[in-house]
C-alpha cells in the first residue's frame, strides 16, 4: 500500500468466489493469476444475511503467501472482534458506517496496529456518510451490490458516489482508494474506472472465469 496510489489500478479476487476446500491453492492462483490483493469478506449472519470465514480462513490465507490481505467486515460489532482480524494478517481493514460502533475509533485501532483502515458504504447509504472519515481513510469502498453474496448484479446508481467521493478527495489533496465491490467484470468495470474508482473487487468474474489471469488482465488492461 505504501507504494500504491490511487492512480494504480489494482484487482483484488474476492475469495468468495473461490473454493473453499483448496483455499491456499486458490490464493497461490490468484496471485499466479496476476491478483494485486486477496479481498476477504467477513459476514457475521447478523449484519448481512450470511456467513462467510472468520480470521482462522485469514491466518491460513496469511501463510500461503504474503500478498496484500484486504479484510472486509461485514459484521455488527467490528469493535469487538478488531483484534483477532489483525492478529490473523490483514493488511487493511474496512468497516461499515452502517454497523453499530464508533468509527473513528475503530479506524484509530486498525492504523495505531500499523495496519491500512477504510470505511464502506452501502447501496443505500449517502456518501455524505462516509465523508467524516476521509481525512483519516486509505480507502473508500463503494458497495455496488447490496452486501451478503457474491454473483450478484452491478449497481450503476451508485457511481455518482464514486464520482462524487474522487471530486472531494481531489479537492482537498487527500489521497485515498476507491474500491468498487460486486458484479465486477469486462462489462462493468469500466463504469466505475470512468466514475473514479481504481480498486476493483471481482469474485466470479475472476475464480470462476475459464481463464483467470486472462479475467484479471483485462480487468487491467481497461
Ligand atoms: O462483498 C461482496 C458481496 O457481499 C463481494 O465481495 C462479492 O464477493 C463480490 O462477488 P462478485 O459479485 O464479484 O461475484
Amino acid at each position: 500500500m505504501n507504494t500504491w496510489t490511487p492512480a494504480d489500478r489494482l484487482i483484488a479476487p474476492s475469495l468468495l468466489a473461490a473454493d473453499f476446500a483448496r483455499v491456499g491453492e486458490e490464493t497461490k492462483r490468484a496471485v499466479a493469476s496476476g491478483a494485486d490483493w486477496m479481498h476477504l469478506d467477513v459476514m457475521d449472519g447478523h449484519f448481512v444475511p450470511n456467513i462467510s470465514f472468520g480470521p482462522s480462513t485469514i491466518d491460513a490465507v496469511n501463510q500461503t503467501d504474503d500478498v496484500f490481505l484486504d479484510v472486509h467486515l461485514m459484521i455488527s460489532r467490528p469493535d469487538v472482534y478488531l483484534d483477532d482480524y489483525i492478529k490473523a494478517g490483514a493488511d487493511m481493514i474496512t468497516v461499515h458506517v452502517e454497523a453499530d460502533h464508533d468509527v473513528n475509533e475503530t479506524l484509530d485501532r486498525i492504523h495505531a496496529a500499523g495496519l491500512k483502515a477504510g470505511v464502506v458504504i452501502n447501496p443505500a447509504t449517502p456518501l455524505s456518510a462516509a465523508e467524516p472519515y476521509f481525512d483519516k481513510i486509505d480507502m473508500l469502498l463503494v458497495m455496488t451490490v447490496v452486501p451478503g453474496f457474491g454473483g450478484q448484479s452491478f449497481m450503476p446508481e451508485t457511481m455518482p458516489k464514486v464520482t462524487e467521493a474522487a471530486k472531494i478527495r481531489d479537492q482537498r489533496g487527500l489521497n485515498f482508494h476507491i474500491q468498487v465491490d460486486g458484479g465486477i467484470d469486462a462489462k462493468t468495470a469500466p463504469i466505475a474506472i470512468e466514475a473514479g474508482a481504481n480498486v476493483l473487487v471481482a469474485g466470479s468474474s475472476t475464480f470462476r472465469a475459464p481463464d483467470m489471469a486472462a479475467a484479471i488482465s483485462q480487468l487491467k488492461a481497461i
